[in-house]
């Protein structure tokens, strides 16, 4: 396992200086090249192929990352200001989205456009996914004019999205058959992590592919891990958002609690903001809970949908899980209340609902 951290070194550089550096220093160590940049009219300066992923050439890679054609796909509420920082550092950019009007702001900004992503992976060196669940992201990379249809030998396909290991094996196998080299490279980090290029990525599967496109995940991340074969990136992912889901639900409780006992909920939120429970979801995410507002970073169905799939997971291997099966049916009775696209932390409201049919 490998990570590495971006740090501000950037911010001491113009950045003229760090596109020379990210262009023709590729021995300067990545933490350096924390912000790499690509000023230059987006041309591709090269069509990608085998040889670029082989690992001769990976201490050029990130030259090669930032001049390949870049396609993304599934601008949502992550894939859009992901998408939108690669544009802004100059990359070459093509997308698609199933709802057409969400690529709009991209194409003002000067992304490209394709009908399909079958085109877009035809047209691109390294198509990006950012879908859904697991259903999405196997109907856009497998499906009817799926990414994999415009896939082929020197090409790669980078997804993204939070499924579990038996999709993304499924789909790296469509993919790899095609020629092409299959990363899994969930995220962990929400919607303003996303806009920042704050994001964490858990990667696994082709490392030539990892190599070509770290300068493309420095761009859109703070970090990166390196976790080995496919699956391994989804069971990390699942496992964080398995823990983060039962945070979500315990704090709930606990915000209701303090309220019924006649506590200030506001001073609960200060006093686990100064304690070794703290947690930047708490202090984020409290005030507005409090005021049973729940503006969507990330999707409460996403949510349930991780710790569906994070179940699963520790079922296959006789994991005991008891207290994310119990948050789990938190969140389900959550959906059930309609809540499903706001916010996860909409889940306190499943605890002040009312029974529909009372026990007598
Ligand atoms: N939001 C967050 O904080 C985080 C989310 N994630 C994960 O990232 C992924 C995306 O999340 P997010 O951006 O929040 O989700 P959104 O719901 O905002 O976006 C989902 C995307 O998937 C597309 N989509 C859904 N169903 C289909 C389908 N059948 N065919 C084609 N496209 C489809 C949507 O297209 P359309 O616009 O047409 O609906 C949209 O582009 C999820 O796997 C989520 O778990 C990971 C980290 C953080
Ligand atoms: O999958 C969503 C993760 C959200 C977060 O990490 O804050």
């Amino acid at each position: 396992m490998s990570c590495l951290v971006k740090t501000n070194y950037s911010h001491q550089l113009s950045s003229t200086a760090m596109a020379m550096c990210s262009s023709f220093c590729p021995q300067i160590p990545n933490q350096l090249r924390a912000r790499p940049i690509c000023p230059f009219p987006t041309k591709p300066l090269f069509t990608l192929s085998v040889k670029a992923f082989s690992s001769e050439t990976s201490s050029a890679s990130s030259k090669d990352g930032l001049s390949a054609r870049i396609g993304f796909l599934g601008l949502g509420i992550m894939g859009s200001p992901m998408a939108q920082n690669l544009i802004k550092a100059g990359c070459d950019v093509t997308v698609w989205n199933r709802t057409k009007i969400k690529c709009d702001p991209l194409i003002s900004l000067g992304a490209k456009y394709k009908s399909s992503p079958q085109e877009v992976a035809a047209s691109c060196d390294v198509t990006f996914a950012m879908l859904a669940n697991p259903e999405s992201a196997l109907e856009v990379a497998c499906g009817e004019h799926g990414a994999a249809s415009g896939m082929s030998s020197g090409k790669g396909y980078v997804d993204v999205s939070t499924v579990d290991g038996a999709t993304s094996k499924l789909i790296g196998g469509r993919i790899n058959a095609t020629g092409a080299s299959f990363l899994e490279a969930p995220v962990s980090g929400s919607k303003k992590p996303a806009v920042d290029g704050q994001l964490i990525f858990l990667t696994a599967g082709d490392k030539s592919l990892y190599e070509l496109v770290a300068p493309l995940l420095d761009i859109m991340g703070k970090s990166r891990f390196y976790l080995g074969d496919v699956g391994n990136g989804a069971a990390m992912k699942l496992v964080v958002n398995m823990i983060m889901g039962s945070m979500m639900a315990s704090f709930s409780e606990g915000l209701l609690l303090s309220e019924k006992v006649g506590l200030d909920p506001s001073v609960l939120v200060e006093v686990v903001s100064q304690g070794a429970i703290s947690s930047p979801m708490y202090s984020t995410k409290g005030p507005s809970m409090i005021q049973s507002m729940y503006p969507t970073a990330f999707p409460l169905k996403h949510q349930q949908k991780d710790l569906r799939l994070a179940l699963g997971l520790a079922e296959s291997v006789s994991q005991p899980t008891p207290i994310a099966a119990a948050a789990n049916e938190l969140y389900k009775v959550a959906k059930s209340h309609g809540l499903s696209d706001q916010d996860f932390s909409a889940v306190i409201e499943a605890l002040k609902a009312k029974l529909q049919n009372p026990p007598k």
